[in-house]
């Protein structure tokens, strides 16, 4: 073995040398700025330093139940440290602190396969901050934010996920005690995934469809208490469980839940927008759906904190490895080159890193425009509140979608070591692969887009003083008939996303109009147009990504040769998610066939271009070896060792021969079973 490890650490720090620009720099822009980068090390050395967060046990080898256990000890152990931090430390923000922890990179080093308290965090209180009146805000989130209740969001149940006013769970008003009484009527009706909800929760916002005076008024929040607070033994009427093994977030502890006439106080209705008064009067909010509010904030939160996350992690580990591995023979006689010599093993990784910047961007404006519409809420301005919704739906499926392709993609390109749990691929699969089906199912979104794109088409030329920014191109449409010389700059690169868009909104549009006018019903003809508007979706979100990457990537406060490599990683974003829709652009854009070489000739070149800058790219997302967690990804290249060292904690190796032998194996090798 002797050699291997020096070898290997010589050509990745062969490859750091090469470097045209300074990583160090580009971790910075990442981070958001320098200070941004301190105050996330520091945080990383205060937790990633503590012996006891550490597992000597790697996950894979516990029982179901001890994964369990081992995940609340640890669970507690680190929160009870980021109380400490927060009680010494007001240089970062709580804020900061929960994103950076809950955020898919810190927390993952002490809990691979999720946090059973994530659901606390990132729905039951600002559910209640969105739905709670200003006495519901003051009692339920001080004793959340205190811990002094452990709380879920339990709305998904086993017959609805997606159809949410189709929920089952009945929350009916009696007016004589001022209570609700909480039923499930049906066993489709009992909850079903939330996180948190099986043994760690004991309360949740549950929704429940609210009935008053004998009428339905649909899906409501209501806070209620599950297990009590001293033994948590699950209160009278509550039938409460674990729902079992999964493909990832084994130590989530997602949850079942049903009611058998359960009473609790009228004030558990989060009434900030709807209410009952105590007659059992309903006062109606200006729009029923601000009760999907904190849906939205997940999936804004999503889109950098799972999809860009992940996506960076695994597309570190590829390229690190691509680095070291050497295989096969590119000229006959001369030695084995590294494996990211090869343009195909560029095409896997490449654009993954250039796509992980890009939902970066977009995650930016996400989080502005959610943070502005907030306020405009509070202050009882829904104007904005569509485009927040579409933009947000949109984004989470994309980059989700992308993120769970490219991570696979990032796994191939590791050969059969990226098929080894002791790459960290296994972990990132599952934990974004969910992603694509929590908080709103991909295909599901994408069609909340596009019935906004279809409304939008309608009105564009009614709307067009006042349309909005990400919908502008659509009152600027004019098909590409005329013709129009093909060029290879941004600018028309991103003019040819734009059209590609518009062209599909329209055909979608008239599609619709051409099957209501042969006959169909509205909602026949949208079903039997579904396919192709799945796909406006996507290309509105794919215009949306590649224009506000192309502005980022010129206001952006960097040096030239960091510039540079951003360009580099904004067009190669745009070249290859075209070549891979290339049918489209020969349709609606000015792209003519004999084009389409140039394009290849181009993705070539940014291929070639990127190549010596790979690693330093990779490196600059700055990952703590404890956080990547993968031998085939740590910084300083040691990978058949790290393998090695990893093969070595199975429990297998533990003793030479295992006692299956003598009881199974020997007998009936000689014959005697
Ligand atoms: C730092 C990062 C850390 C992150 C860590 C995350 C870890 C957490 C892990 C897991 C958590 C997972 C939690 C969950 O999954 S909770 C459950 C989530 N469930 C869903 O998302 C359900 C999906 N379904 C829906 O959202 C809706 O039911 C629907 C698909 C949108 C359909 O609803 P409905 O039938 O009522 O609506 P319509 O289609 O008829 O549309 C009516 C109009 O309403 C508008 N609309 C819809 N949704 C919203 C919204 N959220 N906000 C605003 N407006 C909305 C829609 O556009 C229609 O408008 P129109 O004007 O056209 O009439
Ligand atoms: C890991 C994980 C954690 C979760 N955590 C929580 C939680 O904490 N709290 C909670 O309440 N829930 C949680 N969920 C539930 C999650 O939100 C739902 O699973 C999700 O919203 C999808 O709903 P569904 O399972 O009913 O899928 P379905 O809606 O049954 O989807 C099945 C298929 O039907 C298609 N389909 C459904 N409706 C339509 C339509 N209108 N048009 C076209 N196609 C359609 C979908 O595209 C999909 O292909 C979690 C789920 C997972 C996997």
């Amino acid at each position: 073995m002797v050699g291997i490890s020096d070898k290997c650490t010589e050509d990745i720090a062969r490859e750091r040398k090469k470097c045209s620009f300074s990583s160090t720099e580009l971790t910075h822009f990442w981070d958001g700025g320098v200070e941004l980068t301190k105050r996330r090390k520091l945080l990383e050395n205060y937790f990633l330093s503590d012996p006891e967060l550490k597992s000597s046990v790697p996950l894979e080898y516990l029982s179901h139940k001890e994964k369990y256990e081992r995940s609340i000890k640890l669970s507690c152990l680190f929160f009870k440290k980021i109380s400490n931090w927060l009680e010494h430390n007001d240089t970062i923000s709580a804020m900061e602190v929960y994103q950076s922890v809950l955020g898919g990179s810190l927390g993952s080093a002490v809990l691979k396969d999720g946090f059973p308290f994530a659901v606390h965090y990132v729905m039951f209180i600002p559910t209640i901050i969105g739905q709670g009146t200003m006495a519901q805000q003051a009692h339920w989130i001080s004793r959340a934010w205190n811990l002094e209740i452990m709380c879920t969001y339990a709305q998904t149940e086993l017959g609805h996920g997606t159809f949410i006013r189709g929920l089952e769970t009945t929350s009916t008003y009696d007016p004589d005690t001022e209570e609700f009484v909480l039923h499930s009527p049906t066993l489709t009706s009992y909850k079903w995934w939330p996180g948190g909800l099986g043994h760690t929760c004991n309360y949740a916002v549950v929704l429940a469809q609210l009935y008053t005076k004998g009428q339905c008024h649909g899906i409501h929040p209501f806070v209620v208490q599950l297990r009590d607070e001293e033994t948590w033994m699950p209160l009278p009427g509550i039938k409460i469980g674990e729902i079992g093994c999964k493909l990832g977030f084994n130590t989530v502890n997602n949850g079942y839940l049903g009611f058998d006439h359960v009473r609790i106080p009228r004030d558990r209705l989060l009434m900030k927008n709807n209410k009952v008064l105590k007659d059992g009067t309903y006062v109606k909010s200006q729009n029923d759906k601000l009760t999907y509010g904190t849906m939205i904030f997940v999936r804004v939160i999503v889109v950098r904190g799972v999809a860009a996350s992940n996506l960076a992690k695994a597309v570190t580990i590829a390229t690190r490895y691509s680095a070291v591995r050497r295989q096969s023979e590119l000229k006959p006689g001369e030695p084995e080159p590294q494996i990211m010599e090869f343009q195909t093993q560029q095409y896997k990784l490449f654009p993954a890193i250039a796509t992980v910047f890009a939902i970066k961007s977009s995650a930016t404006w996400l989080w502005d425009v959610y943070n502005s519409v907030t306020k405009d809420l509070d202050q009882g301005d829904l104007d904005k509140l569509p485009e927040l919704h579409a933009m947000a739906c949109c984004l989470k499926a994309i980059s989700t979608s992308d993120a769970n392709q490219m991570i696979e993609t990032c796994r191939f390109a590791c050969g059969g070591h990226g098929y080894m749990t002791s790459s960290n691929f296994p972990t990132i699969y599952s934990s974004l692969t969910a992603a694509v089906t929590y908080e709103g199912e991909n295909t599901v979104l994408l069609l909340q887009t596009a019935r906004y794109l279809v409304k939008a088409w309608s009105q564009r030329d009614v709307t067009s003083a006042t349309i909005t920014a990400t919908l502008k191109y659509l009152s600027d449409f004019r098909p590409s008939d005329i013709y129009q010389p093909w060029s290879l700059t941004m600018s028309n690169l991103a003019e040819a996303f734009r059209l590609v868009a518009a062209g599909k909104i329209k055909y979608c549009s008239e599609h619709i109009d051409y099957l209501i006018q042969k006959g169909y019903t509205s909602e026949d003809a949208w079903n039997a147009t579904s396919i192709q508007l799945t796909q406006i979706a996507e290309a509105h979100c794919r215009a949306f990504i590649v224009d506000t990457f192309v502005k980022e990537t010129e206001v952006a406060v960097v040096s030239e040769p960091v510039r540079k490599v951003l360009v580099q990683l904004c067009e190669l974003y745009s070249v290859y998610w075209l070549l891979k829709n290339v049918g489209d652009f020969l349709v609606y854009s000015h792209l003519k066939i004999s084009d389409v070489d140039a394009v290849n000739e181009r993705l070539a070149e940014l291929l070639a271009a990127i190549r010596p800058n790979a690693v330093g790219i990779v490196d600059s997302f700055d990952f703590h070896d404890d956080i990547l967690d993968s031998a085939l990804g740590a910084y300083d290249g040691r990978v058949y060792e790290r393998i090695f060292e990893a093969a070595n904690k199975s429990p297998l190796n533990a003793e030479p021969v295992n006692e299956s032998f003598h009881k199974y194996l020997k007998p009936f090798l000689k014959g005697q079973m």
